[in-house]
């Protein structure tokens, strides 16, 4: 069996093309622009290749952008009265602080200063609380884009066996709860986890989210699943070159799967779009203004 590819690119594409559209009609119906605001702390070079990529997107879709780059050692006072300030602006309806942040910055404290109506992210406290109790709320990009794929790949997913490998807060916790939302047997799976080929080959869907090049392999799959790779590894080919890839062993699981997510053009290009569809619901839900279907959940 060779697995269809699950092109992140042009399911990106797409919702990139709605979130045009409804940008423009926010304009023209109601004089609003939508603005993403992206903090970024320290001088991590993929951190700023990211935040690059998605202030490029951000004026693509017709959004306006704002980046505040600090130092390194920006003292957190600091960084909670920026967000104090974006937080007040009415012209910023979604806020991003990059993760992860510098050492001696408490990462959930920041998190949590964002007005949870702009956290674009969904990593404050009460949006976390209000998805897992099934409630409106902004849902991390990551999980929401690999849900709209899986929605697309599978359908319905009412009564399938999702094992979600990875228990973080930005994606395996959110990812098992969506999953939930969808009628799906969720199974999570962590570095504790004992046996884990033998939970793996039960999943019709298996969301790779730990972070270890090529962790999963092809064997452990049940022939036909769906495979979705949220990991973004790069390593080092042995000859000084590096090589994206992804948490699951691509090149074996190929022949198992019945579809799979590629690294890179897979997850990668859906968050970013994904995080745009949040700003603009943002926007909408702080004028009162009806959502955009299409965006939702
Ligand atoms: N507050 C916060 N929110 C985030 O959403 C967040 C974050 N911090 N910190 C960093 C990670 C990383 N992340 C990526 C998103 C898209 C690609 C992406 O589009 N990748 C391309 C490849 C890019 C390349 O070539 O390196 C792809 O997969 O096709 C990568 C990484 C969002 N993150």
């Amino acid at each position: 069996m060779t697995a269809r590819i699950i092109d992140g690119k042009a399911f990106a594409a797409v919702l990139l093309e709605n979130v045009a559209e409804h940008v423009t009609q926010l304009k023209q119906a109601h004089g609003l622009i939508p603005g993403l605001a992206v903090v970024l702390v320290g001088e991590d070079p993929a951190s700023e290749i990211y935040v690059r990529s998605k202030a490029k997107k951000t004026v693509e879709v017709g959004m306006h952008s704002y980046e505040y780059k600090l130092p390194a050692d920006t003292v957190e006072a600091e960084l909670l009265a920026l967000i104090e300030q974006l937080n007040l602006d009415p012209s910023v309806h979604g806020i991003l602080v990059q993760l992860p942040l510098p050492e001696h910055l408490d990462e959930a404290l920041v998190t949590n200063a964002i007005d949870p109506s702009r956290d674009v992210d969904g990593f404050h406290v009460s949006n976390a609380g209000l998805l897992a109790t099934g409630q409106p709320a902004m849902v991390p990009c990551t999980p929401l884009g690999c849900l709209m794929m899986l929605r697309g790949y599978c359908g319905n997913l009412a009564g399938l066996h999702a094992v979600v490998i990875g228990r973080s807060n930005i994606v395996g916790k959110p990812m098992a709860q969506l999953l939930l939302k969808e009628n799906c047997t969720v199974t999570v799976a962590h570095s504790h986890t004992r046996n884990l080929p033998d939970i793996v080959v039960a999943a019709d869907i298996v969301v790779a989210a730990v972070g270890r090049p090529l962790f999963v392999k092809g064997q452990w799959l049940k022939t036909g699943a769906t495979v979705i790779d949220v990991g973004i590894n790069r390593i080092d080919q042995g000859d000084g070159t590096m090589r994206l890839v992804g948490d699951v062993d691509y090149g074996a699981a190929k022949d198992i799967a019945g579809a799979i997510t590629p690294v890179p053009g897979g997850v990668g290009p859906m968050t970013i779009a994904c995080l745009l569809a949040n700003t603009v619901t943002a926007c909408c839900r702080a004028h009162s203004l009806p959502e955009p279907a299409r965006l939702k959940v």
